[in-house]
């Protein structure tokens, strides 16, 4: 038998985004072109997808990474990075998405429906598309953002209309052999059916699905006997149904009390996809009549059950009496369930993520620094990463973008005046408010030396850049500030 699984921790990890490139347009005769650094590619999503043809996250169990593929880095000549490919991992249908604390982030239903599970990094910009009026030829470029890493909980929770439950051995994967084309095992011992098995059943012109899952037993919410794991697959149903075998009759058990033990158990169960299971309509199914001790014992207790509210119906799965009048009742129960049920799009019920709140940012005192401030925010801390703030001209498009932002106003309001220590995603720099961006002196990447040394060609060029901007002020925008630094 092939192995279930319907639980899974996985870890995911979309792709990084590429970093932009610095870099100098040259042609001969004309080594002082504009900026011409293409943009990092994005990095590559991991995306779920319902596959209907895949039962199991069982390839999960075995494979728990997925990384999909970064980003290319841009290149001279405006050449942008590839893109990084997306990863599909195909579930099965019915997957519920939730982070590790249990937060329901997706409920995957349908046949194709996609969830992106990590969002690739964006590219970086190269330096020609930071170009600006004050910023002619910036001498940098932005590294790409990281992939979204996560780990995610996988459950499988079958899409069934209609829920078996009972003791072992009460005939409940006999039942769903007989009204469905599903075969499942069928033995006198208890617990063979270990896995929930699916089968579609049509009642007139109703076609709906039936789930049969691992036998209960009293004490199951503490773990006894398969425990109340498999109870996820009966969440979605639109009516849960009461297997009793009338024909085992013990002196502490009988069809009432083997109802009173499931619902107590039930009743320990908390669904993760919200609501509660007690409301969910139930049915009793009186099974084994063919034995006439069984039959005598479903007449004794049918008042009873009845007396609470409950339909009852005495079948047979061996002599298949009283199948038919069960399916076409059952077909009514999810008939008028579906009805009820709120108007939905046909396939997907999709919970996004919450969205990173992408604007906000904070300004406070720095205990630390005396007149110093602090400015925290999202947006502001990935700038930080993705500039690498080892160049200053990198520092000065960074105030550009506080600015923009109107962090500016608000350090002003809290006192800060120009000169003071301004610490954002742990970098601090003297803040000079409004100062177009600042003295460039070499290409810079990611800061390391190698990065460095690879980028001396294109600082070769960009020293020419100063030398010339130092014949002609003005003409060369920031440039010109460059030489006097520089040496
Ligand atoms: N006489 C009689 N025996 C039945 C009837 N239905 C099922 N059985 C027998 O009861 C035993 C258990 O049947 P299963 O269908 O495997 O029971 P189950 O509820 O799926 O059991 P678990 O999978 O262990 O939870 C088998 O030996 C069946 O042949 C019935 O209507 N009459
Ligand atoms: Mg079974």
């Amino acid at each position: 038998m092939s192995r279930f699984v319907d639980r899974v921790v996985i870890h995911v990890a979309a792709g990084a985004g590429g970093n932009g490139c610095a870099s100098v347009h040259r042609e001969k005769f004309k080594p002082l072109g504009g900026p011409d650094g293409g943009n990092g590619g994005r990095g590559g999503d991991v995306v779920l997808v319902v596959d209907p043809s895949v039962h199991t996250l069982l390839d999960f169990h075995f494979r728990p990474n997925a990384t999909a593929t970064h980003g290319k880095q841009g290149q001279g000549a405006n050449r942008d990075g590839a893109m990084g490919e997306d990863l599909e991992l195909r579930v099965p249908d019915g997957t519920v998405v939730m982070t590790e604390d249990g937060e329901v982030v997706a409920d995957l239903v349908g046949n194709g429906t996609r969830f992106i599970a990590a969002e690739g990094g964006r590219g970086g910009l190269g330096n020609a598309s930071l170009a600006s009026k004050a910023r002619k030829a910036p001498g940098f470029a932005l590294l790409g953002e990281p992939g979204e890493t996560r780990d995610l909980v996988l459950e499988l929770k079958s899409v069934a209309d209609v829920g078996l439950l009972g003791f072992p051995s009460a005939g409940k994967s006999s039942l769903i052999s007989v009204l469905s084309a599903a075969r499942p095992k069928i033995a006198d011992y208890p617990f063979t059916t270990l896995v929930p098995n699916l089968g579609v059943i049509t009642a007139g012109a109703t076609i709906f699905t039936m789930a049969d899952v691992p036998g209960l037993i009293p004490g199951a919410s503490e773990g006894k006997g398969l425990g109340l794991d498999f109870l996820r697959h009966i969440e979605r149903c639109a009516v849960l149904v009461h297997v009793v075998d009338c024909a085992t009759y013990e002196a502490d058990r009988d069809p009432l009390s083997d109802v009173d033990a499931l619902e107590q158990e039930l009743a320990r169960y908390t669904p993760s996809l919200g609501g509660d299971l007690a409301d969910r309509p139930r049915v009793v199914v009186l099974n084994k009549i063919d034995v006439p001790e069984a039959k005598e014992l479903a007449e004794l207790v049918r008042p009873e059950l009845e007396a609470r509210g409950l339909p009852v119906f005495e079948i047979s799965t061996a002599s298949r009496e009283g199948l038919r009048e069960l399916t076409f009742a059952l077909g009514k129960v999810v008939e008028d369930y579906r009805a009820a049920q709120p108007v939905q799009e046909a396939t997907r019920v999709v919970i996004r993520p919450t969205a990173v709140d992408d604007a906000g940012f904070t300004v406070v005192e720095d205990p630390e620094n005396e007149g110093g401030f602090i400015v925290r925010g999202e947006r502001p801390d990935r700038w930080v990463r993705q500039t690498a703030f080892d160049n200053d001209e990198a520092v000065g498009y960074l105030a550009d973008r506080l600015a923009r932002l109107g962090v500016e106003e608000k350090l002003a309001k809290m006192g800060a005046v120009p000169g003071c220590a301004v610490t954002v995603g742990g970098v601090t720099f003297d803040w000079e408010p409004s100062t177009p961006a600042g003295i460039a002196i070499m290409m810079t990447g990611r800061g390391t030396d190698a990065r460095l040394e690879r980028n001396e060609r294109i600082g070769a060029s960009e020293r020419m850049v100063a030398k010339k901007a130092r014949r002609a002020p003005g003409e060369y925008g920031d440039y010109a500030e460059i030489g006097d630094d520089e040496e």
